[in-house]
């Protein structure tokens, strides 16, 4: 238990002096757009409330917390009049640094706003804030923990709606909640585990303390292992699904591409072999973030160009969490009428990833394995190149047989702008997505680092370890110390231990003013 305290202690004195010895930091915290209605100048830090005084010329406090004045600000130096400003400050620690904290709402100029920090600038105890030092004051402060700062900000950079709520849920703490009641779970079993140490010769101590923190250590196995196994759909909604498109040359993929991201990405041309170098396209599709991917078309050439093309888009497709696999209607409609649906679609992949297993020396079995975990798409394109009556055949024939593959099947047109057909794709890629993303079954918060999954990872391995050395009696203390680490591996997520490497690599993303 010592050990503990004294941790505990060491981080309490650290954020003592922290506290006691930080400059006063300031910087434009509404972001560098140019010309805006309004600007907003943050200050934290002990000379904060001296420095509200000065600029608006008042010699004694006349500014309760948390209200808004509206005011004059001045220049100390030159003692010309910067712009009226609405300001409202925080005493410590009820701010989001925790430590004293103004805000002055300028107009958005690009003069008064230098003039402004200009003016901060001739304090003597004030700095510009670095990257991210607000948010990294209000860590240390006890503020926000890691994970909560981590969902702060993924929320200035969220893109898409479901990113802003996974997001916004993760800064409000949903997360860290998780991480914290397994790490009081640990700390109680080895709390216990101590206590029997040390005091059982006395024979105050039941001897069931033992068992009973077997089960907890036996629950919370269990729990890490689903957290962890949630098929990366925290990480993918932070960070875009993948989706690949894929098939012969002609078919219209990136035809496909300009349909869905509405403009011309890619270039489009009748001459097979067109594309060649991967194209991305990051876009929005129901408030899910997704890399669109567009491909060189499949096929054995000899061109080396070509060749390289082909290549990179089958690392595209080993690397896609979605694959839309392009056919051309028109071509092949006879084919699919006549061998069927399953058949033909069989032939047309084997076909297509034959060429795959050439260049890449892989076996028929790399291939299985690749798909097992995708999510696929097959959109029959070129449909207004086909009678409706020819379609509704075809959907007759498909319909009457039991497709062995596990895709998603629709018909579309990507002919031109007004004559894009997709919105049945659309539909089957947004379902895709959720799937993909959400978390539905338990509506717990997903996991959203890899440097949550690498910690949990060793949580567990200490967890398991400290099952297999329990029934040694001789063991127990080493046991105990495989708890403590799994305590330890916790407390690094959320920021309970914390090391300068893993701070520095959290605030280096922030920007300025955060
Ligand atoms: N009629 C019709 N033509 C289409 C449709 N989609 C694409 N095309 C045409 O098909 C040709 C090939 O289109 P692309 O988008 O370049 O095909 P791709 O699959 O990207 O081809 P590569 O990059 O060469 O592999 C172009 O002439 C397109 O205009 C469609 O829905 N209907
Ligand atoms: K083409
Ligand atoms: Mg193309």
């Amino acid at each position: 238990m010592f050990n503990f305290v004294y941790k505990n202690l060491h981080q309490n004195v650290f954020k003592f002096f922290f506290r006691q010895s930080s400059s006063t930091i300031f910087a434009l915290a509404s972001g560098l757009n140019q010309k805006c209605g309004v600007a907003v100048v943050r200050v934290s830090g002990k000379s904060t409330h001296e420095v509200l005084l000065r600029l608006t010329k008042h010699s004694k406090n006349l500014y309760e917390p948390r209200k808004m004045y509206f005011r004059d600000i001045w220049h100390p130096i030159t003692n010309e009049k910067i712009d009226k400003s609405l300001i409202v400050w925080f005493k410590e620690p009820k701010s989001f640094t925790g430590e004293d904290v103004c805000e002055f709402h300028v107009h958005g100029g690009p003069a008064i706003i230098s003039s402004l920090l200009n003016a901060l600038s001739t304090f003597d105890d004030l700095r510009y804030a670095e990257p991210g030092e607000f948010a990294r004051r209000a860590f240390l402060n006890g503020q926000m923990d890691l994970v909560e700062i981590e969902g702060l900000a993924d929320l200035v950079n969220a893109e898409t709606e479901m990113q802003r709520k996974q997001a916004l849920s993760q800064m409000e703490g949903n997360l860290s909640k998780i991480y914290k009641d397994w790490r009081e779970k640990i700390i109680k079993s080895l709390a216990n585990v101590e206590a029997y140490i040390d005091f059982n010769e006395e024979e105050n101590v039941e001897d069931n303390v033992l068992d009973e923190g077997e089960q907890i250590v036996r629950g919370l196995i269990e729990s890490i292992r689903s957290h962890l196994n949630d098929n990366r759909r925290g990480e993918r909604l932070r960070s875009g699904v993948r989706v690949a498109i894929v098939g012969q040359p002609n078919a219209g993929k990136s035809s496909l591409l300009n349909a869905i991201c509405r403009r011309r990405a890619a270039i489009v041309s009748p001459i097979p072999g067109t594309t060649r170098d991967v194209i991305e396209s990051a876009i929005n599709i129901a408030g899910y973030p997704i890399i669109l991917v567009d491909t060189a078309g499949l096929r054995e050439t000899s061109d080396l160009v070509e060749i390289e093309g082909v290549m990179r888009a089958c690392s595209n497709i080993e690397s896609s969490d979605v694959i839309i696999v392009v056919i051309d209607l028109n071509k092949f409609y006879n084919d699919i009428l006549n061998k069927g649906f399953s058949n033909f679609l069989n032939e047309h992949l084997n076909e297509k990833f034959s060429v795959f297993l050439k260049y890449f020396e892989k076996k028929e079995s790399d291939i299985e394995k690749w798909l097992s975990g995708k999510e696929i798409v097959v959109s029959l394109n070129k449909k207004d190149l086909i009678k409706q009556s020819q379609i509704d055949d075809l959907e007759n024939r498909i319909n009457s047989e039991k497709c062995e593959f596990k895709v998603s099947l629709n018909k579309i047109s990507c002919l031109d702008e007004q004559e894009n057909d997709i919105s049945e794709l659309l539909d089957q890629l947004k379902d895709k997505l959720s799937l993909l993303c959400t978390n539905d079954v338990s509506e717990q918060p997903s996991l959203t680092q890899q440097r949550h999954r690498d910690m949990l990872t060793k949580c567990i391995v200490s967890l398991e370890n400290y099952l297999e050395k329990r029934h040694n009696e001789d063991d127990l203390a080493l046991a105990a110390e495989e708890l403590r680490l799994a305590v330890r591996w916790l407390g690094t997520i959320t920021g309970h231990v914390s090391t300068e490497q893993i701070l520095d690599v959290i605030f280096k993303d922030f920007c300025i003013g955060k």
